[in-house]
């Protein structure tokens, strides 16, 4: 059976907090509009952004052990900045808790906050949207990756992977490398995609 929407919204409004619980609908709603716009099932993009922050309202102790308890590969940033274990933990959560067996949205999940190479059409649309729905209002180049994000999504992706490096550049020992990799691989593919152009027309 699909997962029921109305019973997740209600169990994470209560969980989350209202501030969180909104931001979670900005996400869920600019998710299904992405989906929308590229061509991915709007309903699955809609559950990914319902829950991709369901662990969020566990303090870096209790992400740190229940990721332990629930045998969850830790690494050693992730011992020194539990709070990215949210990610991980959600995806455990939405898969045991909410009875989501979706691998493709489990991913997306997993990989929202620090995203990684390669991501598939799902991961990059929870990864955007997670920082460009309209409660947002922090980040530098908003209003810019807000447009890119419906113009070209990889750019927007790795727009994003580069505000946010350059935004932690200060707490080295916090950074989770694979954001690092992500943004490398997406620059090599943009090289790439240029040199091609431009042998193709020669
Ligand atoms: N690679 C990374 N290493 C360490 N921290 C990161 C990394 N990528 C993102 N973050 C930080 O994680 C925090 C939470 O990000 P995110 O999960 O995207 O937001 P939220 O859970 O609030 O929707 C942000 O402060 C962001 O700067």
């Amino acid at each position: 059976m699909k997962p029921d929407r109305l019973t997740i919204k209600e169990k994470l409004r209560h969980k989350l907090g209202i501030g969180r619980f909104e931001h979670t609908l900005g996400v869920a709603y600019t998710s299904s509009c992405l989906a929308m716009r590229y061509g991915c099932n709007p309903e699955d993009a809609e559950l990914g952004g319902l829950l991709h922050d369901c662990a969020k309202q566990y303090d870096n102790s209790t992400l740190l052990k229940k990721s332990l308890k629930y045998e969850l590969p830790v690494s050693e940033t992730e011992r020194q900045n539990p709070s990215l274990l949210h990610a991980k933990l959600g995806a455990y959560l939405a898969q045991h808790k909410y009875d989501v067996q979706n691998p493709e949205i489990l991913d997306a999940i997993r990989y929202h906050t620090t995203g990684r190479p390669a991501m598939t059409l799902l991961e990059k649309i929870i990864y955007v949207a997670d920082y460009i729905e309209p409660r947002r209002f922090k980040a530098p180049n908003l209003e810019k990756i807000r447009r890119l994000a419906f113009v070209d999504l990889d750019r927007a992706v790795y727009e994003i992977m580069a505000d946010t490096l350059d935004y932690l550049k200060e707490m080295p020992d916090c950074i989770d490398e694979t954001t690092r990799e992500a943004c490398t691989y997406y620059q090599t593919l943009f090289e790439k995609n240029i040199l091609e152009q431009k042998e193709n027309c020669s």
